[in-house]
């Protein structure tokens, strides 16, 4: 399959400036990435590492310090239509049943051919398991299905590129499990027009078991320290090779955390 360049970050740095000090602190510092049609890709790191900070720039939220952006290959300056994102705590609207939460990134885009619109969201809650709720207020729902909702409502506007963060890390992890096979599933069958997905996590073995490539990033501030290809076919891994990944990687990370801190 031809793969061609969707996402380019281009040494890409950001700093903040923090009230306190009054100054400004460098929290990633020339990270370069690329994402092409056909990829999932993770980018792992602790916590307070700047994964969320890193994709709110891809999402064009916020703004690079210094480097470029660039998505489809136009600079990225605001946020794209063409991208959606998924939460960790699920950002429902719990005044607004399962349908409406689906509908609501769609509204701004609705046309005169709302039967079109209805039939399309009627088969997005049948293909991500909510059939029977979509009358359902968010506070009637598990974890799982608010998550599936989050899911649907990205889904709903059709985007080439679904940025994740941390989608299952409020979840057990089974149910976190299960979501994400379901999204391979449904992606991997062509179910929508996604052309790459962006996953950010702590979780390395989630990593090691959706993505085709992971990077890691790492350090004060923050660079991109090691890039993981996973080359087996994500339906051909398996829980013992997952495991050994997870593994070498989580060792390698502490390595090369030692040898930052001079130890
Ligand atoms: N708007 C902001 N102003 C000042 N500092 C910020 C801002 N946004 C993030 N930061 C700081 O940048 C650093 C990275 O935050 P970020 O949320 O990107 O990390 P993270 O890796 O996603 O963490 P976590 O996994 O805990 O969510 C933190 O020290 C955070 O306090």
């Amino acid at each position: 399959m031809k793969k061609a360049v969707l996402l380019d970050v281009d040494h890409v740095s950001k700093s903040f400036i923090l009230s306190k000090q009054r100054q400004s602190e460098l929290i990633l510092e020339a990270v370069s990435l690329q994402v092409q049609t056909h990829q999932f890709i993770s980018i792992i790191g602790s916590s307070g590492v700047g994964k969320s900070t890193l994709l709110r720039m891809i999402a064009g939220i916020i703004q690079p310090s210094y480097g470029a952006i660039t998505f489809d290959g136009n600079l990225v300056t605001a946020p794209d239509r063409r991208m959606s994102m998924v939460f960790q705590n699920f950002a429902l609207f719990p005044w607004l049943t399962v349908r409406q939460n689906i509908m609501f990134g769609l509204e701004s885009q609705l046309n005169s051919d709302c039967q079109y619109v209805d039939a399309q969201i009627d088969n997005l809650i049948n293909l991500i398991g909510l059939k029977g709720l979509e009358n359902a207020y968010p506070y009637e729902l598990s974890g799982g299905m608010k998550q599936r909702v989050g899911f649907a409502r990205a889904l709903a506007v059709e985007p080439e590129l679904l940025l994740l963060d941390e989608p299952f890390s409020a979840l057990d992890v089974l149910t976190g499990q299960r979501l994400g096979q379901d999204l391979i599933t449904l992606w991997e069958r062509r179910k929508f027009k996604m052309q790459a997905i962006v996953l950010i996590t702590h979780n390395i073995s989630e990593a090691v078991r959706l993505s085709d490539v992971i990077y890691v990033l790492g350090g004060q501030p923050a660079q991109i320290m090691n890039t993981y290809q996973i080359k087996t076919p994500r339906n051909q891994r398996t829980e013992q090779q997952i495991w050994a990944k997870t593994m070498a990687i989580t060792d390698q990370f502490k390595r090369d955390m030692n040898e930052m801190r001079g130890d």
